[in-house]
């Protein structure tokens, strides 16, 4: 069976006064792929993912998401996406569930749909025991999950992670890999960025290669395993 492209980039940059900091990307992203991002700092993960997550505007071209317009139809965009970034979003004197409520409220959701949600995201990112306390008491690893946790509390049909798993313990490494392949599964397509290369070995279907703004090779891992030997890449 062919496989569904979600998410097609076309033409992208993104330029900031002083640096072109996408330049001219275009790639095909499949349903419930987890596609990992990789590339040595400053080529433009972030700066790729925040379009995709509507948070910034691209200079010119466009990411269409299952044909929707990003560009033209942000609003509706929106509502397909969870979005993690790397800085933590989260209210720390409010408790962990406290805090879903909060998002889950943002999102629209109440009642019983809000609480199911909520059972569920804790269930994927394994926080139900800690669920009531503040979140100054929580780990870096826990504030994590549960920042995963409330970006998936509107169902959406993509999740972007910007590198999930930075500084975070081992436990909730493991959790949070657990999570994605759990999502992906259930139909959820994932994209991924990573310093490390052995992490999106283990985890991603597909990769790419992003330097200075472009991406410089995709594929999956055994079809890159070359591209990576010869050219001895360092990801940072
Ligand atoms: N708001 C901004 N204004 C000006 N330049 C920016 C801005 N945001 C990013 N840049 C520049 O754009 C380039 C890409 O940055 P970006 O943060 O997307 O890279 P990255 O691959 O995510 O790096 P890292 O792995 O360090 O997070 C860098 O040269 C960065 O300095």
């Amino acid at each position: 069976m062919a496989k569904e492209i979600i998410i097609q980039i076309r033409d992208l940059i993104k330029s900031y006064s002083r640096k072109v900091a996408i330049n001219g990307v275009n790639l095909d992203i499949y349903k419930s792929e987890i596609f990992g991002l990789l590339g040595p700092n400053g080529a433009g993960k972030s700066t790729l993912l925040s379009m995709m997550a509507t948070v910034s505007k691209p200079t010119s071209g466009d990411i269409y998401i299952k044909d929707i317009s990003l560009v033209k139809q942000a609003h509706l965009v929106k509502k397909l996406i969870g979005f993690v970034p790397q800085e933590i979003a989260l209210y720390t004197k409010l408790s962990g569930i406290d805090n879903l409520k909060f998002w889950g409220q943002v999102y629209g959701l109440r009642g019983r749909v809000l609480q199911e949600r909520i059972e569920y995201v804790l269930f994927v990112v394994a926080l139900q025991d800690r669920i009531k306390d503040p979140v100054d008491h929580y780990s870096g690893g826990m504030k994590r999950r549960l920042n995963i946790a409330a970006s998936l509390l509107h169902n959406p049909q993509i999740l972007i992670m910007d590198e999930p798993t930075a500084g975070v313990d081992v436990e909730s490494r493991r959790c949070i890999l657990s999570a994605v392949k759990k999502l992906s599964e259930e139909g959820t397509t994932v994209i991924y960025t990573s310093h490390y290369l052995e992490e999106v070995d283990g985890i991603c279907h597909r990769l790419a290669f992003l330097k200075e703004g472009r991406i410089e090779t995709v594929g999956t891992m055994a079809e890159l395993e070359g591209y990576f030997a010869t050219s001895n890449k360092k990801t940072k």
